[in-house]
C-alpha cells in the first residue's frame, strides 16, 4: 500500500504543510514547501509556532464550514522571491471533522499544498495522526496517459484495484471526456458518476495535472448520499405520495415547455381537468384509508386510458389533469376524455367492495381556449365545473362565452365567499295566486344579494358563479334556513298558514347530504314540512334519474311537496314524470308568454294541463303578466299563477301587506 507521508514528502511536486489550525503552528511541511518559502508564505514553515493571523482565521473560517472531505475554494496573496505579487488558489477539504482539513492551492508557476488541522497535542503524535488522516483521503496518481501509479488506502478500498483512470468512470463518453481534457492539461473540479465497488456512485472529484512530474492527482469525494437526499426531496416537492403521479408543480412545467413547443412548431395540446363526483361522500362514510385507495386506483385507471404520450397529474385531493400534446382537434380531446370516463365509471374492488365513482372532465386547449398556461388551467377548470353542474359522469368543453363568468367570478367570486360568511343576502317573496279566487295561497322565496358597494345583484348573476364555485352548497343551506325561519316567522305573528318553496339548483340537488340537511333545518326551525315546497327542473332529476327518484321519495318521507319548475323546457315527457314523486308542474313562462296569441302553444298548455290534472298533479302558470294569459288558464282549469300581473317577488314585509289584502277569506 502506498505510503502516503512518502508520497507527500518526495512524489507530491507541490509544497504541503499540515498546520493545526487551533494551535496556529505548523507541525511539518515538505521539501517542494521549503523551497517556496517566500514571502507571506515565509511564515508557514515547519516547526513554526504563530502563522499568520489573518490566515488562521481564514482557514478556521473554511474548516469550520466543512463536513469530511467536503472543500471549499481558498485564496491567499504572497510575493515569490523575485518579487512577483502572485495569488495562491486552491480548496480547503475537511479531514475527519469540521476543524480539521487538508488545503490544496496552487499559483501560477507551481503548485502550493496546505494540510490544515486543529487540535494536537504535540508535534509528533499530531504528525503520525495527521498521516493517517490523510491516508483516509480518496486520492489517487495517474501518469498522464491514465494509467494508475499511486493511490490511498481509501481510495483502493472504494475503487478496487484499477490499472487505468479510465474503469473509475460508470459511462464511456464521460471518462474520453475526462481523458481528453486532461490532455489539454486542464485542471477539473467536477460531480461525476463513478464505478466504485459498491456500485455507480455520485462523487465530486478534483484533478489537477502537474507539469514537473508529468502526473494527474485525482481527490475524489463520494456524494452518493447527499444527491439520494436531493432526489428524496426532488420527489417530495414534484411528486404526490399517494399515487407517485406527478403533482401541480410539474404540471407546471410541463405546460410552460408544451406552450413554448406548441408556439414554435404551431401545434397545439390539450388540458383535461377531472374531478371526481361524490368523492366527499366516500371519505365521510368510508373513511380517508378506503377514500385514499379509491384515488389510487381510480389514477391507475386514468393512466390506462389516456395516450401513451399523455402525462397524467394529481393536484391533490380528487383533483387530476391529463396534459396531451401535439394533439389535433378538440374532438380528440373529447374522445380520450369519454373514454376516461368509461373506463374511470367501472367499479373498483377497493376494501373488500365494490365501489362506483364517476367522473367530470372540463377540456381546455391551446391555442383556441388560451394563450398562457395560468387560463388555460383556469378555463378547464371552469368547463369541469360546468360539466358537473350538467350532472355526473360529463365532460364539457371550455366555450369562451364562459369568460364573461369567469371575469364575474374574479371580481364577485371572492365577494360572494365573503358575502356568506357575511350574509349580505336576503330572500324576496313572489306571491303564488289560486284560480279562480285569486287568493294567495303560497309564495316563491328568490334570493337577492345586497351588494355593498354593488347594491341588489341578481340571482341570474350569481347563482351560475356559485355553482360553478361549489359556494351553491353553503348559499343554498342559508336559503333554506332563512325561509324555514320566514315561515315561523309569519305563523308566529299570526299570518295563516301558506307554503312556501324554495329553488334548488342542480349542484345542490348533487349535494350527498342534502336530505340530511333538509331535515336537520326542519327541525331546527319547528316548521311543519307540508308547508315546505322544493322547486327542482326536469334536467337536474334527469341526469340520474334513478338516483333523483330515490332522493325525491327520501323528501317526501319528510313530508315536503316536491314540484318541477321550468316544465316544458326540458326532455322529460309526463309519462316518464310519473315515476317521480312530486306534486306540482310549474309551467315555463315561454309558454305563457304566447298564451292565447299562438294556436299550438294553447294546445300545449291545455294538454299540459289536462295530463297532470290526470296525473292528480297540480299545475302552476308562471310568468303570468296580463289578463288575457289568466282568462286562457282559467279555461283550461289550471289551479295557480305567479307573475307581475299580480305581484314582483316582495322583501317580507311588503309581502305581508300584500299577504293581508288577498288572503282567502275564512
Ligand atoms: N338555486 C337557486 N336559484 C334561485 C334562487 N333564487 C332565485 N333563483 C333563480 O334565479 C333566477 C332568477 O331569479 P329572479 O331574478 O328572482 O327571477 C324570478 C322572478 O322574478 C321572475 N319572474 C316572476 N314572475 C315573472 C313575470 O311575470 N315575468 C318575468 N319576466 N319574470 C318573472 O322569474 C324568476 C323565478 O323563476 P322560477 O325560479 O323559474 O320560478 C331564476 O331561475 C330563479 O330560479 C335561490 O335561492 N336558489
Amino acid at each position: 500500500m502506498t505510503d502516503l507521508s512518502k508520497l507527500l514528502q518526495a512524489k507530491m511536486p507541490l509544497a504541503a504543510w499540515i498546520i493545526d489550525v487551533e494551535q496556529s503552528s505548523v507541525p511539518c511541511c515538505n521539501q517542494a514547501a521549503e523551497a517556496l518559502l517566500i514571502g507571506s508564505l515565509n511564515d508557514i514553515k515547519s516547526g513554526q509556532r504563530a502563522i499568520p493571523s489573518e490566515l488562521r482565521e481564514r482557514l478556521s473560517l473554511h474548516l469550520a464550514s466543512l463536513d469530511i472531505g467536503e472543500s471549499l475554494p481558498f485564496k491567499w496573496p504572497f510575493t515569490s522571491k523575485d518579487g512577483v505579487e502572485y495569488q495562491v488558489r486552491g480548496s480547503v477539504i475537511a479531514l475527519d471533522n469540521a476543524r480539521k482539513g487538508l488545503f490544496i492551492e496552487a499559483h501560477p508557476a507551481s503548485q502550493v499544498d496546505v494540510v490544515a488541522v486543529s487540535q494536537v497535542d504535540s508535534l509528533l503524535d499530531h504528525h503520525a495522526g495527521l498521516l493517517a488522516q490523510f491516508r483516509s483521503l480518496s486520492f489517487a496518481i495517474f501518469d498522464r496517459h491514465g494509467a494508475f501509479v499511486e493511490a490511498s488506502d481509501y481510495f483502493i478500498t472504494h475503487f478496487g484495484g484499477i490499472k487505468h483512470v479510465r474503469e473509475l468512470f460508470a459511462v464511456s463518453g464521460a471518462a474520453n471526456s475526462f481523458i481528453r481534457r486532461l490532455a489539454h492539461q486542464e485542471n477539473l473540479f467536477q460531480e461525476i458518476r463513478l464505478a466504485t465497488q459498491n456500485g455507480i456512485r455520485w462523487h465530486k472529484i478534483e484533478v489537477s495535472y502537474h507539469p514537473l512530474t508529468n502526473m494527474i492527482y485525482l481527490l475524489t469525494h463520494d456524494i452518493q448520499e447527499e444527491r439520494d437526499h436531493e432526489v428524496a426531496l426532488y420527489r417530495l416537492n414534484n411528486y404526490d405520495g399517494l399515487t407517485n403521479l406527478p403533482n401541480r408543480n410539474l404540471l407546471y412545467h410541463q405546460l410552460e415547455s408544451a406552450l413554448i413547443n406548441a408556439r414554435k412548431r404551431r401545434r397545439q395540446f390539450g388540458l383535461l381537468y377531472l374531478d371526481l363526483d361524490g368523492f366527499k361522500v366516500i371519505n365521510d362514510n368510508f373513511g380517508h384509508r378506503v377514500g385514499d385507495e379509491l384515488i389510487q386506483r381510480v389514477a391507475e385507471r386514468i393512466k390506462e386510458s389516456i395516450p401513451s404520450g399523455a402525462c397524467l397529474y394529481r393536484l391533490g385531493g380528487d383533483e387530476f389533469v391529463v396534459v396531451l400534446e401535439n394533439t389535433h382537434s378538440i374532438s380528440e380531446l373529447e374522445s380520450i376524455a369519454e373514454s376516461i370516463m368509461q373506463n374511470a365509471s367501472n367499479t373498483y374492488p377497493v376494501a373488500k367492495m365494490e365501489m362506483m365513482i364517476t367522473a367530470s372532465i372540463g377540456i381546455a386547449s391551446y391555442p383556441q381556449h388560451a394563450d398562457n398556461v395560468d387560463n388555460l388551467l383556469k378555463n378547464a377548470d371552469a368547463a369541469m365545473y360546468r360539466a358537473k353542474s350538467m350532472g355526473h359522469n360529463m365532460c364539457f368543453v371550455y366555450q369562451s362565452s364562459m369568460a364573461d363568468n369567469i371575469d364575474a367570478y374574479l371580481t364577485l367570486g371572492g365577494g360572494l365567499r365573503k358575502a356568506i360568511e357575511e350574509e349580505q343576502f336576503i330572500l324576496h317573496y313572489q306571491p303564488k295566486i289560486r284560480l279562480p279566487d285569486e287568493t294567495v295561497v303560497g309564495a316563491e322565496a328568490l334570493i337577492r344579494w345586497i351588494h355593498p358597494e354593488l347594491g341588489m345583484i341578481s340571482p341570474d348573476q350569481f347563482i351560475p358563479l356559485a355553482e360553478e364555485s361549489g359556494l351553491i352548497l353553503p348559499l343554498g343551506e342559508w336559503v333554506i334556513r332563512r325561509a324555514c325561519r320566514q315561515l315561523q316567522e309569519w305563523r308566529k305573528a299570526g299570518y295563516p298558514d301558506i307554503k312556501l318553496s324554495v329553488n334548488l339548483s342542480s349542484r345542490q340537488f348533487m349535494q350527498a347530504d342534502l336530505v340530511d340537511m333538509v331535515e336537520k333545518v326542519l327541525e331546527e326551525t319547528g316548521v311543519d314540512s307540508k308547508y315546505f315546497e322544493l322547486e327542482l327542473t326536469e334536467s337536474m332529476l334527469m341526469v340520474d334519474a334513478q338516483q333523483s327518484i330515490e332522493k325525491l321519495h327520501s323528501f317526501r318521507k319528510l313530508g315536503l311537496t316536491l314540484s318541477i319548475d321550468d316544465f316544458g323546457t326540458g326532455y322529460s315527457s309526463l309519462a316518464y314524470l310519473k315515476k317521480f314523486p312530486i306534486q306540482t308542474l310549474k309551467i315555463d313562462r315561454s309558454f305563457i308568454h304566447d298564451l292565447g296569441l299562438d294556436s299550438d302553444n294553447d294546445a300545449i298548455v291545455k294538454a299540459t294541463i289536462a295530463m297532470a290534472n290526470s296525473l292528480n298533479l297540480k299545475v302552476i302558470a308562471e310568468g303570468v303578466e296580463n289578463r288575457a294569459q289568466v282568462d286562457v288558464l282559467n279555461k283550461y282549469h289550471c289551479q295557480e299563477v305567479q307573475g307581475y300581473l299580480f305581484s314582483k317577488p316582495l322583501n317580507s314585509g311588503d309581502f305581508l301587506v300584500y299577504l293581508d289584502s288577498h288572503r282567502a277569506v275564512v
